[in-house]
């Protein structure tokens, strides 16, 4: 089997301002700045109904701003200029197309050997011959991923993707997603309901909240990121205990130490 290499594609970097979106009486986002260094990795985490998929769908083209919007690497973002891919929590794997078909939809020419390469690099290259129902669901969401990869894109955008994989399955796709956005340096924006998660994978944590962006956080930790480590568990608690709280409330004081041995369980 002849094998491709996917070329590494430097990621984009994004402006954002006074972006707003209306459905009609509500106003979803309002006049939210945000300015996204390229390549860098940010998860979006909010209240339900907070906006989160409103805004990766705006930033997918998917919709359209009510007023304001985005700039890629300088350019408005309709412009088409640079490759967005968007991933849900449903792989959306066509049933009738095998896996590989399924990593070369759309794509014209000699797309096999692409393929192959997308599927090596999500670990599936002895299932490019089956079909999606024969798959796990960690499985499928690989083949999602591979899907976004043959592309090269610029911009990855993740809507809850792991949300419906179980807990085991769901910190190999983080490691995954980790290893391919280091090898790739796409941006990338990860919605996530996980506080964990966003703490495990992200560079940097952005809480919607009343239409902006009511924190944005850093996550100074070396990489790879260990559960157990107990900067890591304070960081989570700090951020869980700030999307709970009422908007404009003030990050919560660090919590006095944990011994790592006490937080083993939790993996
Ligand atoms: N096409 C639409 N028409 C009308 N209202 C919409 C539409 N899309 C989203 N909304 C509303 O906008 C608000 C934000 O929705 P959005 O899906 O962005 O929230 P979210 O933060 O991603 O929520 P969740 O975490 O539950 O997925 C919700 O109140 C939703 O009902």
């Amino acid at each position: 089997m002849t094998q491709t290499h996917l070329e590494p594609a430097l990621g984009v970097a994004l402006t954002i301002r006074g972006l707003t979106r209306r459905y009609g009486e509500q106003t979803v986002l309002d006049h939210l700045d945000l300015d996204i260094r390229a390549g860098e990795f940010v998860a979006v985490v909010g209240r339900s109904g907070c906006g989160k998929s409103t805004l990766l769908r705006l930033l997918a083209g998917l919709d359209t701003p009510t007023s304001g919007g985005v700039r890629a690497d300088g350019s408005p973002l309709d412009t088409g200029h640079f490759d967005t891919r968007l991933m849900f929590q449903d792989a959306r794997l066509l049933p009738w197309k095998t896996v590989l078909a399924n990593v070369g939809l759309g794509l014209k020419g000699d797309w096999q050997p692409r393929a192959h390469a997308a599927l090596a690099e999500v670990g599936l290259s002895e299932h490019a011959g089956k079909w999606p129902s024969q798959l796990s669901g960690g499985q499928r969401q690989r083949v999602a991923l591979a899907r976004a990869l043959i592309h090269e894109p610029q911009l990855l955008l993740l809507d809850e993707p792991l949300g419906a994989l179980d807990a085991l399955t769901r910190i190999e796709m983080q490691q995954l997603i980790e290893r391919l956005w280091r090898r790739h340096g796409f941006t990338v924006l990860l919605v996530t309901h996980d506080v964990e998660e966003a703490v495990a994978i992200a560079d940097r944590v952005l809480l919607v909240e009343q239409g902006r962006v009511g924190l944005d956080l850093a996550v100074p930790l070396a990489r790879p990121r260990r559960r157990g480590d107990v900067h890591f568990a304070l960081l989570q608690e700090r951020l869980l205990s700030r999307v709970l709280q009422q908007p404009d409330a003030p990050l919560p004081e660090p919590l006095p130490p944990i011994a790592p041995a006490a937080l083993r369980w939790a993996l």
